[in-house]
């Protein structure tokens, strides 16, 4: 694990020595031991062969290794970056990884003239601006569900750390003092848990909860399919009322910014917990502490915050949240530092899972599972068509393009096309026969030269 602090770390591996994508997932080796498998033509960016990525925050070493499997070269920090540095930095690479500290504003990605693509190594998108993204050609892919467990496990310990007053008889004990009592100290065998958001980490948790002999009620925005014996319930204030702990699992939109504040707090039951790991701004921390203090809660467990710092070691003070002292300092509230999905287990799977898309996208073109794109993908290229070449055309969603597009490619025969659109952005990938090789930069001159052109790469 680097250490919090280091500086980027740059590495890379020569092209020449490394393996492919499709060496990789269609796999070589597999084709050795199986000789009928035929494997696909393996594509290159025609107009970037040093292809620059840099990941922050940590990101698992397997991520790392899988990028310069295929010979990119990687910069990797433990720490965020604020918009100021990365406005200086980003101009140099054509990926960037990230998780869910540093933001991808406006002003990064303006000044991010070589950016291809954004990976976010958590299942957060919020901290990126994704249409502006969109409108610049550029596709943000994340990891949906991979560290949903981790998430679901942590909520299971906060609520029966907080029924047992846990953390507060730990700290007695570590600060020499012996308190063992049992006042409102609760199992939580028959207790009613509500879950806000039934996504992977809120059914998840369901199912865990179920299993310790939890009663357990959700709110979601579109009906779903209970676990178990979960219940939907149609309002939140219903989940609410009937809750003796309610956690809280929705992405952070402006329709959920603080979602928990003064009126649903006096909405929930007498005594009850408020475990929040999903977005900081979902509650409004002021009027949370206000419920711990008049105990009308029992204890709330906090993962996330409105601000949070970017690296380890740093702070947690007034400075950053103006509240932070007068939250520490209630008893039975559980204060952790954004740990949510941070296990070995997740962030390898993370690691590998959005290297996987990142790595598809620039080598083959594929925005399957983008988050603000629209998602297109073409079978592979066959190895006896060595000169197809690939064509990947972001344009503006607007009348005429595949026309003009068309009739540039209407000298060669078109072995596949296929364009899709989301919003005010279309995506065309099409396969081209028999480009020579000395075409092949026209040809990609001609497309970009089209009035609504945001990006087009060749890939032969
Ligand atoms: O997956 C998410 O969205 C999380 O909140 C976890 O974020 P992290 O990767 O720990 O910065």
């Amino acid at each position: 694990m680097a250490t919090p602090g280091t500086s980027v770390v740059s590495t890379s591996i020569s092209p020449s020595t490394s393996a492919s994508f499709h060496d990789r997932f269609t796999s070589s080796s597999f084709a050795f031991t199986n000789p009928g498998v035929r494997v696909p033509k393996v594509l290159h960016p025609i107009d970037n062969d040093d292809l620059k990525l840099l990941l922050l925050e940590n990101i698992s070493q397997e991520a790392v290794k899988a990028f310069q499997a295929h010979g990119f070269h990687v910069d990797h920090s433990a720490k965020a970056m604020s918009e100021d540095e990365l406005v200086e930095k980003i101009g140099q690479y054509h990926a960037i990884g990230i998780r869910s500290k540093t933001k991808i504003t406006e002003r990064v990605i303006k000044a991010a003239s070589k950016l291809l693509v954004i990976g976010c190594f958590c299942i957060g998108t919020n901290q990126v601006d994704l249409s502006t993204a969109a409108r610049a050609g550029i596709p943000v892919f994340n990891s949906p569900f991979s560290n949903s467990r981790s998430v679901a496990e942590l909520v299971i310990s906060e609520i029966v750390a907080l029924s047992r007053q846990l953390f507060e008889r730990a700290y007695e004990m570590r600060t020499g003092t012996w308190n063992k009592q049992s006042k409102g100290c609760w199992e939580i065998r028959g207790k009613t848990l509500g879950i806000v958001g039934y996504g992977h980490i809120g059914s998840q948790l369901s199912v865990l909860a179920e299993s310790f002999g939890m009663r357990v009620l959700f709110h979601d925005v579109i009906p779903l399919m209970p676990l178990g014996q979960a219940r939907q319930v149609d309002s939140l204030e219903t989940l609410l009322k009937e809750s003796d702990f309610v956690t809280l699992h929705v992405p952070e939109l402006p329709e959920t910014t603080n979602m928990i504040s003064e009126k649903e707090l006096k909405s929930t039951k007498k005594g009850a917990y408020l475990i929040n790991n999903a977005r900081g701004k979902v509650v409004d921390i002021p009027a949370l502490i206000e419920a711990l203090r008049s105990k009308h809660l029992a204890g709330a467990a906090i993962d996330v915050y409105p601000a949070e710092p970017g690296a380890n070691g740093a702070p947690f003070d007034d400075q950053l949240n103006s509240w932070s002292s007068a939250l520490r300092s209630i008893p039975n509230v559980i204060l952790t530092p954004h740990i949510g999905g941070s296990t070995e287990e997740a962030q390898r799977m993370i690691g590998e899972e959005v290297s996987m898309a990142v790595t598809r996208y620039l080598t083959s073109g594929s925005t399957l599972g983008a988050v603000n794109f629209p998602e297109v993908d073409l079978r592979a290229i066959a190895p006896e068509q060595m000169n197809n070449v690939r064509i990947c055309h972001v344009h503006i969603n607007q009348p005429g393009v595949l026309r003009q597009v068309n009739d540039i490619l209407s000298p060669y025969n078109v072995e596949k096309q296929y364009s899709d659109s989301k919003g005010d952005i279309a995506y065309l990938m099409a396969d081209i026969a028999d480009v020579s090789p000395r075409d092949v930069n026209s040809l990609q001159a001609k497309i970009s030269k089209t009035n609504a052109n945001i990006l087009t790469r060749l890939l032969a």
